[in-house]
């Protein structure tokens, strides 16, 4: 299976700090969900300031109490000063409480908004992007890369902002009190540029690996959830766990390589460091001591307990720095959704209203679900208003294909499809899916109560409609038995026959004025069958209904049937007709009697 078909800007062989693409992203999340909080995050940033501002007359009372004790002074000036600094640290704590809380109120905010625009949009994607993506990937983007970029947003940049400001504020003191011992501390700066920025190539390209193999991870383990039923009958339990244990032994490597590759970051800093300590205690101290310099012993010791102000948060910020790098990579796999655009959309000022009652015709319909393999090439059918057409045809003809075709879930590359003379492309789809009552072959059940199931097509629904429905598909008994019991992921604990009820109720319940039975009835014993198909039989009268059916027993009632053969139509007529022409229809007949008999 492809891996994160979505992950976009592979070649990483020499990334920058900042691709193309991660401006972009940046700019794409700043606009869409952190500008209009702008009062807020001043509000952070100011107290975060206010933060700084702490530090910084920490810094300055601190040389005016050395000054007091080297210069033997005055008591009451020292208590003055403690009573300060502990007010001062005071303030800082303050904020140190509300400045997370409220950048996690905003971070967390955001990122719902995001979360909500990308279900909305995953919404509008064509239905043959599921067909090849699997859920794990989108489930990645949603629920693991969302979240990651909240706590990132939320907590790492905060820190990050308050650290930079921490450095600016106590550099620009530094600077201002000693700017020759300055110089010398931040000779190290070029170093530690050239660590982050080998470091972060590595990162990203090591966050990248991580979030497919992460991807993989989630598709393994849907699959295998999923599929358990095969799985045990297959017995390949074992198989399934050594790929689930692939999959995490995967993870766990690349965890590693993570690591090691942020943890050169912060020893290279404090040796950097250290190096610059060095240097200001060596040349400090010459400066205290020779008379050429007016420089004082309080001055140098404030001056250290400076540089360990800058450096602290300085660490951080290589750290942020790191984060960020993996961060990118998260927001260019959340974003990289915003790039998947519908083909199948309502034109501009689409039709809410056509004849839903009329006849549904194909006209030189071409279509492919890929370009190797074309399904159709110049298909015309011809399903007249209100009567009753059946398509039957080997398995793989194209007979699921053309219901979808009509209810516009894949668009036809040539040709056009209408209905009452209206092209279904001028309608707007949610109006033409309104005309339809389907009963598909691929069911699906919600964890929910039977009841549920069925009203899910037509909340509005009054409980004699639903009840209605559920006598007339021979589910409501089934109803009354299990009350409100819900029916297990994906109706696990119904049979199939069961589901294919819920599937029929629905229809009834539905009462659209076209009906589309797909393989309809094919899981039930003959005498349900039987009564079914004379409910389905009321429920289709005056509908244009379209049957896809295997057996052919199902259909001979047909006003006209189909026959599909790798999807060109072959034969069409009436039963009788179709036998008298003693063509494929007339073989599959004799086969299915022969069957039967
Ligand atoms: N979502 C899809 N993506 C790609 N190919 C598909 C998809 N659905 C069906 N096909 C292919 O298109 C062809 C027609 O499939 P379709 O389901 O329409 O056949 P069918 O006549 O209804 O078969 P059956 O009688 O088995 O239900 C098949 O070869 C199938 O492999």
């Amino acid at each position: 299976m492809k891996l994160n078909p979505l992950a976009r800007s592979k070649n990483n062989s020499k990334l920058p700090f900042f691709t193309k693409q991660d401006i972009e992203n940046i700019k794409w999340f700043w606009d869409n969900y952190l500008i209009q909080r702008t009062p807020w995050l001043f509000a952070v940033l100011g107290l975060i300031l206010v933060q700084g501002v702490a530090y910084q007359q920490f810094l300055s009372l601190t040389e005016s109490g050395l000054r007091v004790i080297f210069d033997a002074g005055v008591i009451s000036d020292l208590v003055q000063v403690c009573a300060v600094v502990f007010g001062l640290f005071a303030v800082r704590g303050l904020t140190s409480y509300i400045v997370p809380r409220l950048s996690t109120w905003l971070a967390s905010s955001a990122v719902m908004e995001l979360r909500r625009d990308l279900i909305e949009h995953m919404m509008t994607f064509d239905l043959s992007y599921f067909d090849r993506t699997s859920p794990g990937e989108t489930i990645l983007r949603l629920v693991s890369q969302a979240d990651g970029l909240s706590q990132f947003v939320g907590q790492a940049t905060v820190n990050a902002v308050r650290d930079f400001v921490t450095v600016v504020i106590v550099s620009g003191y530094l600077i201002y009190k000693a700017p020759v011992l300055f110089g010398t501390a931040i000779v190290i700066a070029p170093v530690i540029i050239l660590i982050l920025q080998y470091v972060s190539h590595k990162i990203k390209m090591v966050q990248r690996e991580a979030e497919n193999v992460l991807g993989a991870y989630m598709n393994a383990l849907e699959e295998t959830v999923n599929g358990m039923r095969t799985v045990k009958i297959s017995n390949q339990e074992k198989f399934e766990e050594a790929r689930l244990l692939q999959s995490t032994e995967g993870i766990r490597d690349l965890q590693i390589r993570l690591q090691a590759a942020q943890a050169v970051v912060m020893p290279a800093i404090d040796i950097a460091s250290a190096f610059a300590y060095a240097l200001v205690i060596g040349f400090g101290g010459y400066m205290a001591i020779s008379p050429a310099y007016d420089i004082d012993g309080a001055a140098i010791i404030t001056f250290l307990i400076g540089l360990v102000m800058v450096f602290d948060p300085m660490r951080n910020l290589a750290k942020f720095f790191t984060q960020l790098q993996a961060a990118l990579i998260l927001l260019d796999g959340v974003n990289s959704m915003n790039a998947i655009k519908p083909t199948i959309r309502d034109r501009d000022d689409p039709k809410d209203s056509f004849d839903t009652r009329g006849e549904i015709l194909l006209r030189d319909v071409t279509f492919a679900y890929s370009p190797e393999s074309p399904l159709f090439d110049r298909l015309s059918l011809d399903f007249p208003a209100g009567q009753r057409t059946a398509i039957v045809g080997a398995t793989g003809s194209g007979k699921t294909t053309i219901l979808s075709l009509i209810s516009r879930l894949y668009e036809i590359e040539g040709g056009e499809i209408t209905i009452g003379g209206t092209n279904i492309r001028d309608i707007r789809i949610s109006s033409l899916r309104q005309a339809f009552s389907v009963v598909a072959q691929d069911i699906v059940i919600f964890n929910a109560s039977l009841w549920e199931n069925i009203k899910y097509v037509r909340p509005e629904s009054t409980d004699e409609e639903i009840w209605e429905a559920a006598e007339s598909a021979e589910i409501a008994d089934l109803i009354r038995a299990r009350g409100d019991l819900p029916l297990g992921p994906k109706g696990a604990q119904l049979s199939g026959g069961q589901k294919q009820r819920i599937a029929i109720a629905r229809a009834f319940l539905r009462n659209a004025p076209i009906l589309l039975l797909d393989e309809a009835t094919s899981a039930l014993d003959q005498r349900t069958e039987e009564r079914v198909k004379r409910s389905l039989a009321r429920l289709a009268e005056g509908k244009t209904t379209i049957i896809v059916a295997h057996r052919l027993s199902a259909i001979s009632d047909a006003d006209k049937i189909y026959v599909l053969d790798q999807g060109r139509a072959v034969e069409s007529g009436t039963h009788e007709e179709l036998l008298a022409l003693g063509g494929l229809y007339h073989g599959m007949y004799s086969t299915q009697k022969g069957e039967y008999r």
